[in-house]
């Protein structure tokens, strides 16, 4: 019994220290829900983090993975900080209130400036499309349209996948929720895609300062990539191919009526469910409906 419990004890330490850490901030319009999600998370996952002590951080355990979240908030006041956590950021969640059709140009006008942000550009962005609920709710594909999305990851080579959910809604079917399955992904991308260090995030006055684009190195290092991968992944070519739609190209139904996850990618498809399971590699610029 004593034997058993020691080996639990160093299974657990093991996994403890081999958990790689990531840093998403959260960031979107006020009201948005970001707040709301997060509790969502801390439900859904387990976490580091005492729920009753409120914190603009967060820490998760997903799969491998240690996630760092940070819930900014997204008033005026509080997006001047967003860009202090750019540069240490492995990739973004980004949420907005699909119903809330008003406010939509706002959100073009913010997302368009964050994605040409050169610390942001080239980094996976999971956008949340919350709220869906409600009566109004856009679907992805109709956000997709409005936002100019397609042409915004296509020119700051932003891997995006764009997931429609509630976060008020069915959160008890443990880890099959939309909002989890967002993170599988962004933590795929993430693993393949070359990222800068993963200290913490510091807060500088200078919201301008020059962007930092990812550095493989450091995120293969600090995630135990092997070197082969590293070079493999040095060596990739970063231009992204033509985006199309895959219904486009199959002549199908442009606008499915369910309401699904939409995916862009550099290179290859994803397909429904890939990164469920699987962190590793994908390489991803076709975007497709899950
Ligand atoms: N109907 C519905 N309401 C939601 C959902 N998610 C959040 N809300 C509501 O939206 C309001 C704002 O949610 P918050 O999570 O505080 O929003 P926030 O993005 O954190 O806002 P800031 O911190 O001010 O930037 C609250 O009244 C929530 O209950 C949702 O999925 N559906
Ligand atoms: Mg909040």
């Amino acid at each position: 019994m004593f034997r058993l419990l020691t080996s639990c004890c160093s299974w657990l330490k093991t996994t403890e220290e081999t958990r790689r850490n990531v840093t998403i901030p959260i960031i979107g319009l006020n009201n948005s829900g970001k707040t709301v999600l997060v509790e969502a998370f801390q439900k859904l996952l387990p976490s580091k983090t005492d729920h009753c002590m409120k914190s603009e951080l967060t820490t998760l355990l997903l799969d491998e993975y240690e996630l760092s979240i940070y819930d900014l908030n997204g008033d005026l006041k509080g997006r001047e900080a967003w860009p202090n956590y750019y540069a240490q950021a492995h990739g973004l969640v980004f949420v907005l209130d699909s119903s809330d059709i008003r406010r939509m140009q706002e959100v073009k006008i913010i997302l368009t400036h964050l994605l040409s942000d050169k610390r942001v550009a080239g980094k996976p962005i999971l956008l949340l499309a919350n709220k869906q609920d409600k009566k109004k709710a856009l679907m992805p594909c109709d956000i997709i349209d409005y936002l100019l999305l397609k042409k915004l990851v296509k020119e700051n080579k932003c891997p995006c996948r764009v997931e429609p959910c509630s976060a008020i809604r069915n959160l008890e079917r443990r880890n099959h929720q939309p909002i989890v399955e967002g993170l599988r992904w962004l933590l795929a991308v993430i693993n393949t895609c070359q990222l800068p260090p993963t200290s913490s995030i510091s807060i500088s006055k200078n919201n301008t300062g020059s962007g930092e684009r990812c550095s493989s190195h450091s995120l293969s290092t600090r995630t135990g990539m092997s070197k082969e991968k590293r070079q493999h992944l040095e060596q990739r070519p970063t231009e992204a191919k033509p985006l199309k739609s895959i219904l486009q190209k199959e002549g199908t139904r442009l606008r499915p009526k369910k309401n699904m996850s939409v995916t862009f990618a550099l290179d290859e498809p994803m397909k429904e469910g890939e990164c469920s399971r699987r962190t590793r590699v994908q390489n991803t610029t076709k975007f497709h409906y899950n």
